[in-house]
């Protein structure tokens, strides 16, 4: 049903599965010996957070914040607002952020300086990197996929909030837009 709106896949649940268990493991190992807070970025990093916590094999703790900086359609308004702050301490804390995509970096950029200002030990994992959208200079340390400069939806990534339940990466189709 919502597959006829796809003009095409980028990236299958199975590469995302896959890629999935390789950051889980990488993140095992690089924080054993620590309980980190896993930070999901609401609304579009919750099926990713969903697939990586569960390959990550250490005591974790989550908690979550939303921010926005899209304002509906395709576009960025440029500016961060914070919806839902955090109520955990954050001081002298391991924070994993985990997000859906890094485009313009004003998201990330805000949020990193927001919880290192607030004493935090901030780490980046990305399911996808625009890199070619870039405004401002941050980058992740884990990244799940780069993909090329194109609107996606899927996998939690929305169009005017929907969408998000597709279980792949995908581009929508142009009358999509204008219907
Ligand atoms: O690098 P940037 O250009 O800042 O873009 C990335 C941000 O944009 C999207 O969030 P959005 O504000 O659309 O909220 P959502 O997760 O609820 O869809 C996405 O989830 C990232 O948080
Ligand atoms: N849905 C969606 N949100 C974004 N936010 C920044 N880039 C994108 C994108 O390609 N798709």
């Amino acid at each position: 049903m919502l597959e006829k709106d796809i003009e095409k896949v980028l990236i299958t649940e199975e590469e995302i599965t896959i890629r999935s268990k390789e950051i889980g493991a990488q993140l095992t190992k690089d924080f054993e010996g620590k309980t980190p807070l896993i930070l999901g970025i609401l609304r579009g990093s919750i099926p990713f957070l969903a697939e990586l916590v569960k390959r990550i094999d250490i005591h974790v703790e989550m908690d979550f914040m939303a921010v926005s900086s899209y304002h509906g359609g395709t576009k960025t308004s440029g500016e961060v607002k914070m919806i839902m702050d955090l109520d955990t301490p954050v001081n002298g804390r391991d924070i994993i952020i985990v997000e859906d995509i890094i485009d313009t970096g004003l998201t990330l950029k805000y949020l990193k300086e927001l919880l290192e200002h607030r004493g935090a030990k901030v780490t980046i994992v990305t399911m996808l990197d625009k890199k070619e959208g870039r405004k401002v200079e941050i980058e992740a340390d884990y990244t799940g996929f780069p993909i090329p400069n194109e609107f996606v939806v899927g996998f939690g990534l929305d169009y005017d909030e929907k969408y998000r339940n597709l279980p792949y990466v995908g581009v929508l189709k142009q009358e999509v837009y204008m219907g």
